[in-house]
């Protein structure tokens, strides 16, 4: 008798499973911990691995995970390319195939866009709720593009700021995301005027070379560092990453493709997962970073939420 062939998830339903990003936070909570566990935590997580696509700045990162604990098998597929001459096209693109980890059988071919804009923005969110401020008041986003949307979307969910503000380096398209979403934001004409007296900074761009300098930063705020995800990119400058306390989501990530942590020489004071299990403290009242990778575990948790739910009809 031959296997079940695997089911496709696309985009669409992925999206109709997981409509807040916040159906997230328990799985990935855990995700985190148990990742920050070593192994008594039962996550099998290489560092991905990075094939450059040269001639065209493009990269393929493979994420292969295995979560005992929600004993789930995955891989992800996502390229991202930087310089995209045809805007509508995607810069980053993602697929995740969830094995049967029993038998090694291929149960499902999921879009994994969706998933990463949203447990990417979930993971700053866990984040924020432990590092920021009390009484934060003003959230400022720098870069406008879909890791903007999702995380606009969910910290506006959880959190009562009572500004947002945005910046873009084209500022058509963050007058394009103020109109876009549904709430006030203030178009900023600088980074720096968007980050000033800002308590909580998200930084979603493609920038290869700093965009947000510790001059601007109010002492205490925090930042999650969400872009810059190569060794040789940077988001945040040197003065802003030594001053403040690093949060990483994996230490052996950050070391090899951080260039934010790398090539400023900045100390990792903890994962997050460890913040979460409690293991080590948050530091709220200190400018605090978390330097954001992205972890095929969260992938994991995500995928076999939405296959859940869609196996069960919903
Ligand atoms: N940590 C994580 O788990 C993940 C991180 N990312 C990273 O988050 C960042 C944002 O991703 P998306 O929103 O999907 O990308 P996107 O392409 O949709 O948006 C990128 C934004 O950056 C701006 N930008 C491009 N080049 C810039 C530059 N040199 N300086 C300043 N701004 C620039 C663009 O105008 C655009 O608004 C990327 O760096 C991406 O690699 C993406 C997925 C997961
Ligand atoms: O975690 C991810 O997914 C990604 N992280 C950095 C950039 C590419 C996608």
């Amino acid at each position: 008798m031959g296997s079940t062939p695997p089911v496709f998830i696309g985009a669409e339903e992925v999206e109709k499973h997981l409509h807040r990003a916040s159906l997230l936070l328990p799985a990935l909570e855990a995700a985190l911990a148990n990742f920050s566990a070593g192994a008594a935590g039962g996550v099998v997580q290489p560092v991905r691995a990075v094939v450059p696509v040269q001639p065209h700045g493009g990269y393929l990162g493979v994420m292969p995970a295995y979560s005992a604990v929600d004993d789930a098998l995955t891989t992800k597929l996502v390229t991202f390319y930087e310089h995209m001459k045809d805007s509508s096209v995607p810069s980053h693109q993602a697929t995740i195939l969830l094995f049967d980890p029993r038998n090694g059988s291929l149960r499902a071919v999921l879009d994994g866009s969706v998933i990463t804009a949203k447990r990417t923005a979930a993971v700053s969110a866990i984040a924020t709720k432990l590092l920021m401020p009390a009484f934060a008041e003003v959230l400022c986003i720098l870069g406008a593009g879909v890791q903007a949307y999702s995380h606009y979307d969910i910290f506006t969910e959880l959190f009562s700021f009572k500004e947002v503000r945005i910046w873009n380096r084209t500022k058509e398209k963050a007058l394009k995301f103020a109109s876009s979403v549904n709430g006030p934001v203030r178009v900023c004409s600088s980074a720096q005027e968007a980050v000033s007296g800002a308590d909580v900074i998200v930084t979603v761009t493609m920038a290869t070379t700093p965009i947000l300098l510790g001059d601007w930063v109010k002492p205490g705020a925090h930042i999650n560092a969400v872009g810059a995800s190569r060794p040789d990119w940077r988001e945040l400058d040197d003065e802003l990453m030594k001053n403040s306390v690093l949060f990483v989501d994996s230490r052996e990530a950050a070391l090899t493709e951080s260039g934010d942590v790398i090539l400023s020489g900045a100390e990792i004071f903890a994962e997050l997962g460890e913040v979460v299990k409690g293991t080590k403290p948050a530091l709220p009242e200190k400018t605090t970073v978390f330097k954001s990778l992205g972890m095929a575990v969260e992938d994991t948790v995500a995928a076999k939420f939405v296959y859940d739910s869609w196996s069960a009809g919903n």
